[in-house]
């Protein structure tokens, strides 16, 4: 059994706190058990689950693992914390708003023998698994990927290139490797707008781009057009509901990562991955702001 604690009750943290609650009958999630959550908030008891302090939690022998669902630019230092005070860690992503960071926080992990676990769920949901079946295979001409989406503070959340990487987390686990080419950001601070434009290429030079775009009353939506030698590709492929929910999916990954039953191999490929997309993220940062 490990025992582990919450951090940051928002929409994610909770989904947590439920999914902790109700682990699928006979799945690794069953090794996980709930002692408590921090939050700044005065929240008492949360599901029937105590409220305990950051310094409980960092030295409680209770707690084995932390699960750090606050805002963006708290992930390093609650990160950090956890692995140093000896405690497995799942995050949410982005693991960091540095690629630099992101390194030193595997390192770190790494040092104290730790398993150091990013959720990625845009990975886990039926609509990528059909969309990744869909592009299997084919050899790609050009391609945009357009993400829509209410405003995000950037304070908390961090550059948008850092909290929209799960659509860079899409387009490099369907045409792997990626070069930033270009990127710029449009801004109205006024009517809270933002839009970011990035250009890649592949690496058989096939051009990429993807826009983020973010203003009030824009829902919250993704839309493709994927050129193939084969055909276009102008719409997500319909997806069936999920019968596991993607949090659920990932919660059983970092119980399988805790249990040693996750291959060495697939743990590297996936910090590769992770990494990759941190300094992509970073590359476009620094294309805006120069
Ligand atoms: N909402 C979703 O569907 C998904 C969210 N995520 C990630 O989950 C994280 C949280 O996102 P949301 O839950 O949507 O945001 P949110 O704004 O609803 O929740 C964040 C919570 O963290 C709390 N918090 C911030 N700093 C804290 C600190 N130092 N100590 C304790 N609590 C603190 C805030 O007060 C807030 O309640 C982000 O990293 C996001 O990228 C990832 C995938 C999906
Ligand atoms: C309704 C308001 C709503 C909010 C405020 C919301 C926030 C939200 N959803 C996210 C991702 C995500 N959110 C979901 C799914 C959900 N997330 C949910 O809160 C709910 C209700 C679902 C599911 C049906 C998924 C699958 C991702 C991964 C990225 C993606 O594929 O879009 C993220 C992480 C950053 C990002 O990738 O943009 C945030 C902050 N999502 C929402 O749907």
């Amino acid at each position: 059994m490990f025992g582990v604690v919450v951090v940051g009750i928002g929409i994610a943290g909770s989904v947590r706190i439920r999914d902790l609650l109700n682990p699928l009958p006979s799945s690794p999630s069953e090794s996980l058990k709930l002692q408590g959550f921090v939050s700044r908030r005065d929240l008492g008891e949360c599901h029937g689950v105590r409220q305990i302090s950051l310094q409980e939690a960092l030295q409680s022998n209770e707690i084995d693992a932390a699960l750090i669902c606050t805002d963006n630019q708290n992930h390093e230092q609650s990160v950090r914390s956890f692995l140093e005070a000896g405690k497995h860690v799942l995050v949410e992503y982005p693991m960091a708003l540095s690629e630099q960071t992101a390194q030193e926080l595997w390192q770190l992990a790494e040092q104290k023998g730790k398993v150091l676990h990013v959720e990625h769920i845009e990975l886990l949901t039926e609509e990528f698994k059909q969309l990744k079946k869909e592009v299997d295979g084919k050899e790609l001409v050009e391609g945009v990927l357009h993400f829509t989406g209410g405003p995000v503070d950037e304070q908390k959340f961090g550059f948008p290139s850092f909290s929209g990487i799960a659509r860079l987390t899409w387009l490099v686990d369907l045409f792997g490797h990626l070069t930033v080419t270009s990127a710029r950001k449009e801004e109205n601070e006024k009517e809270k707008s933002s839009k970011l434009t990035a250009h890649f290429t592949t690496a058989e030079n096939r051009p990429l781009s993807w826009i983020e775009e973010r203003a009030p009353g824009l829902k919250r939506e993704k839309k493709v057009r994927f050129t193939f030698k084969s055909g276009i590709l102008e719409t997500l492929p319909p997806a069936p509901r999920a019968a596991v929910g993607p949090f659920m999916q990932d919660q059983n990954l970092f119980a399988q990562k805790l249990l040693g039953q996750v291959p060495k191999e697939m743990l590297a490929a996936e910090k590769r991955r992770i990494l990759h997309c941190l300094d992509l993220a970073e590359k476009i940062k620094h294309y805006c702001q120069h």
